[in-house]
């Protein structure tokens, strides 16, 4: 029971950055402040994601990584890359 998958983010995030009030979308905001802040949060959810999965639970664990996969998904926006530029490493 998804909220929404990767794809449906990475379209309303695009969204987001494009159109949206910095003032009210936390992805406005910070494509706003650019790179150096967005990598700083990558890093940080990193290490979250790190310290949930050796000290707390899977459901914490999860959370975690929706959260980095989120700062993920700004990074692109960020920079302009695409979901096929990505996949394309895969
Ligand atoms: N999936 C997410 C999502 N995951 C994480 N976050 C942000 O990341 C934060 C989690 O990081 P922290 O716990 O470190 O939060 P924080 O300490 O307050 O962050 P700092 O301001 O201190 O850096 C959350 O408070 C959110 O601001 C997200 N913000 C938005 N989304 C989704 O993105 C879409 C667009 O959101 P808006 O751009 O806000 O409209 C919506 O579908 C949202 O559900």
């Amino acid at each position: 029971m998804a909220n929404k998958t990767f794809e449906e983010l990475f379209t309303e995030l695009s969204r987001k950055a494009a159109t949206a009030d910095p003032e009210t979308s936390r992805t406005a905001e910070l494509v706003a402040a650019g790179v150096h802040t967005i990598g700083k949060k990558v890093v940080e959810e990193a290490a979250e994601v790190w310290m949930a999965a050796e000290h707390e639970g899977a459901d914490r664990t999860a959370e975690e990584i929706s959260q980095l996969l989120y700062h993920l998904q700004v990074m692109m926006v960020a920079r302009g890359i695409s979901l096929e530029d990505v996949y394309a490493h895969l």
